[in-house]
């Protein structure tokens, strides 16, 4: 199966590059504006093939959309990241423009597409990709609760001194600074709750780097990440592909769901074939509760800076 991948840059191309490395696409399609570079990357990942030990075909464009026909999912990493002292936020001035054009691209030539949204601010760029692709509500999913999940499970495995591996917890409601809410009360190790083994002061420090995870890589890298977040969008694309139905944190329009309609903010979803199967109902406690709707607050505000 097809899936594109638009922008070509540091996450498009990571994406692109974690999906063929997984063997389970038929095709990888990486679409830019930069005359030449979507070409370059592919060319430059189609010559790891022989070495890395994959058959998925990946191609570039710069710009034509017929070369994206019958995708099964597009994923939209196209638009400016930010640079260190910025929010993801300001980013909607650029990437709103860039992301609604690509949505209608897209559409227009894979009618039947899953979208995965990527651009920042996420929340936000999936809401816009909802109220303008016309596209059903299960079809368009924003990434952001599998990476800051990722991120979650890093800070827990190092304050446990634990390996990852034994460590599970999610990320729910707003990819932003202040939005995010790692759900500590729910963390466990090899299914022992992590308030077991961590004090208040440990617990707080994982919460607190959870959240600005990505602001702490986009200080030390200058612009930011793009290997984690190339790797969470691999692992929803190959739920889809696969039908894994693997229950993944996405930024979802909700409809009731979470005491919250008309919005995009991560809640746990089981991911197929159709792309969200479920949004799965999880028990918050009452402070978590209150932090979901002061997130949800916040995304609404920028939301009504869009214009559609
Ligand atoms: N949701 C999440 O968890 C994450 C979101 N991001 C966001 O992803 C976006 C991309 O980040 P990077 O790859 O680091 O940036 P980048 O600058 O390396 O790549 C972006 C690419 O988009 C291309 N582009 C711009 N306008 C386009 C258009 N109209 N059509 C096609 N391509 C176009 C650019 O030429 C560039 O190659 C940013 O908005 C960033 O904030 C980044 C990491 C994680
Ligand atoms: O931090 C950023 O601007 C990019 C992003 O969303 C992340 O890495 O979580």
């Amino acid at each position: 199966m097809k899936v594109t991948v638009v922008g070509a840059g540091a996450v498009g191309a990571s994406c692109a590059e974690y999906i063929a490395m997984k063997d389970f696409a038929s095709e990888v399609v990486l679409v830019d504006i930069k005359e030449g570079f979507a070409e370059g990357k592919a060319m430059d990942l189609m010559q790891t093939a022989s070495l890395n030990g994959f058959d998925t075909k990946i191609t570039g464009t710069t710009g034509d959309y017929s070369k994206t026909a019958g995708s099964k999912v597009a994923v939209i990493t196209s638009g400016i990241p930010r640079k260190p002292g910025m929010t993801r936020e300001e980013l909607i001035g650029i990437n709103a423009g860039i992301v609604k054009e690509v949505t209608e691209n897209l559409v227009k030539h894979s009618p039947d597409v899953i979208i995965i949204v990527v651009s920042n601010p996420m929340d936000t760029m999936a809401y816009l990709v909802h109220k303008t692709s016309g596209l059903p509500k299960e079809r368009i999913i924003g990434m952001g609760g599998a990476l800051d999940s990722a991120r979650f499970k890093y800070r827990l495995a190092e304050a446990l001194e634990a390996p990852i591996s034994d460590v599970d917890g999610m990320v729910i409601a707003a990819h932003s600074d202040t939005g995010m809410l790692p759900l500590f009360s729910k963390a466990t190790r090899n299914g022992v709750p992590v308030s077991e083994f961590l004090s208040e002061e440990k617990k707080a420090y994982v919460i607190e780097e959870t959240k600005v995870g990505g602001a702490t890589l986009t200080k030390l890298l200058g612009t930011s990440a793009w290997y984690a977040p190339g790797a969470a969008v691999s692992v929803m694309v190959q739920s889809i592909l696969c039908d894994q139905k693997k229950m993944i944190p996405c930024s979802l329009m909700l409809d009731g769901e979470y005491g919250e309609s008309d919005i995009c903010l991560g809640v746990p979803a089981i991911i197929g074939k159709n792309g969200v199967e479920k949004i799965v109902n999880i028990t918050l406690t009452e402070e978590e509760k209150a932090k979901f709707a002061e997130a949800a607050k916040a995304v609404r505000e920028v939301n009504g800076d869009l214009k559609f």
